[in-house]
């Protein structure tokens, strides 16, 4: 077993924590986080995870193994991996990889700063690189160190959108029931064929769910189960509930999971699963301008329309090259491309076409820069022409411009196409 490399700064930025509950839900998360050791000083019930991440991938019909996916020229396996390290309360995260791809993933864990993660070897199943996981974390093996833990979170790889409050769902219901996992509505019928492939019979798809991850068990319980279960159901089984039930006689408590929680299999998972991250860090942006001395200018114009189009959170820097620094240095690029993009307004008064363009174009230079610390920065030149003795129009003419710009930032935040760094976008 190999440990994930030591120290080094932070993880992977916090995400949000327990979003939206309210009321009972919040005191009843807060008494459990605090029973899982997430609030200082208290007796913690230790919460370990095991990912399988071992598999070929072959569904998805491209050399790389799924997990090693990019996604934004990031591997989808990080994604997940930082999905799990946002739940403090988790002390150990085991991840079973194959031998090839050890030197792979430790070049993940690296670049993209994850921590408390360890690495097994992965079996020739699933159910085996669990099994090897699960070993990882058991004390009666030899070189263990890690510690026991009272629940195990066991959760593939391949499924990046995991958020706190399910993973807080099935860890306190097996601590109850000894068992619990994830179910969603099936969305197609389930049909059993006959010998000669026509329809024997057609399940009721009211009566039935699809298991699906994070699934969370008593330590003891799923351990048991695995070092009882037969070869066959190592080589062929995919439910570890089942183990647990066969086994260990333990029944699981199914909790409703939310509509993200769904496995990369296919390729079209990975295009949908680009979209999702893109939608997320699409809602944070940070609007750049010099413009505090002049309260008319028409960059508080673009603002305000930018609130309406993304969620805008404000901030006032002089110059585009402070803010690349800013952004290097507080790491926010290597989890994700960070969008840039220098706004300019062309208005005659001030300045002389020429004179505007020469600056502007120092975009160029700075992108090709920009771009090695996974910044995307681009310029727009919003254009707003002055209409003699006719302020009407000149006020309409100035709409139309910000609006134009307003569409171009939003596509570029969203898109985050690294073919438009150092492009100059005219609105
Ligand atoms: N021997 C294996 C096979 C699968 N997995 C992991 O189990 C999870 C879910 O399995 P699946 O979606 O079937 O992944 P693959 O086996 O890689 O896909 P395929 O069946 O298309 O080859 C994935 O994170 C996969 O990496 C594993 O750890 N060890
Ligand atoms: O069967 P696969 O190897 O594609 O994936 C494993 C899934 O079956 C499993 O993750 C859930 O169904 C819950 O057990």
């Amino acid at each position: 077993m190999e440990l994930g490399p030591p120290g080094g700064s932070g993880p992977a930025e916090p995400g949000p924590r327990l979003r939206g509950l309210r009321g009972a839900d919040a005191a009843a998360s807060a008494s459990s986080l605090s029973r899982f050791g997430a609030e200082a000083g208290c007796r913690a019930s230790a919460v370990a995870a095991v990912l399988p991440a071992g598999g070929s991938g072959e569904r998805m019909g491209v050399p790389t193994p799924k997990q090693f996916c990019p996604i934004l020229e990031r591997p989808l396996i990080s994604y997940t991996l930082q999905a799990l390290e946002r739940v403090s309360w988790i002390k150990d995260i085991i991840v079973a990889v194959t031998r090839e791809n050890m030197e792979t993933m430790k070049g993940i864990i690296q670049r993209y700063q994850h921590k408390r993660i360890s690495l097994v070897e992965a079996g020739v199943t699933r159910h085996r690189s669990i099994f090897n996981g699960l070993k990882a974390l058991a004390e009666d093996q030899p070189n263990c160190r890690l510690s026991k833990p009272e629940v195990v979170i066991i959760h593939d790889a391949v499924r990046p959108f995991v958020e706190e409050d399910v993973l807080l769902k099935v860890v306190t219901a097996a601590q109850e029931h000894g068992a619990s996992g994830a179910i969603r509505p099936l969305v197609s019928t389930v049909i059993s064929p006959s010998a000669d492939s026509c329809l024997d019979h057609s399940l009721e798809r009211a009566r039935y769910r699809a298991s699906e991850m994070p699934q969370a068990f008593l330590f003891d319980v799923i351990y048991d189960a695995y070092q009882q279960c037969s070869d066959y159901d190592l080589e062929f089984g995919t439910e570890c509930l089942h183990l647990a039930l066969k086994y260990s006689h333990i029944k699981a408590k199914l909790v409703e999971g939310s509509p993200d929680l769904w496995k990369v299999t296919y390729k079209r998972d990975l295009y949908a699963a680009e979209s999702i991250i893109k939608e997320r860090i699409s809602q944070k942006v940070c609007v750049v301008m010099d413009t505090k001395e002049d309260e008319e200018h028409v960059g508080h114009c673009l603002e305000e329309m930018l609130k309406t189009e993304l969620n805008v959170m404000t901030s006032d820097f002089e110059e585009t090259q402070r803010l690349l620094n800013m952004v290097e240095e507080s790491n926010l690029s290597i989890l994700y491309p960070v969008v840039v993009i220098s706004v300019h307004f062309l208005d005659y008064e001030s300045v002389p076409l020429g004179q505007k363009m020469e600056k502007v174009m120092q975009i160029r230079e700075f992108a090709k820069e920009a771009k090695k610390r996974n910044i995307l920065l681009s310029g727009l030149l919003i254009y707003f022409p002055q209409v003699e003795n006719n302020r009407g129009l000149e006020e309409q003419k100035l709409r139309e411009s910000l609006r134009q710009g307003t569409t171009i930032i939003s596509a570029l935040i969203k898109e985050r196409n690294s073919g438009l760094i150092g492009q100059l976008l005219v609105a």
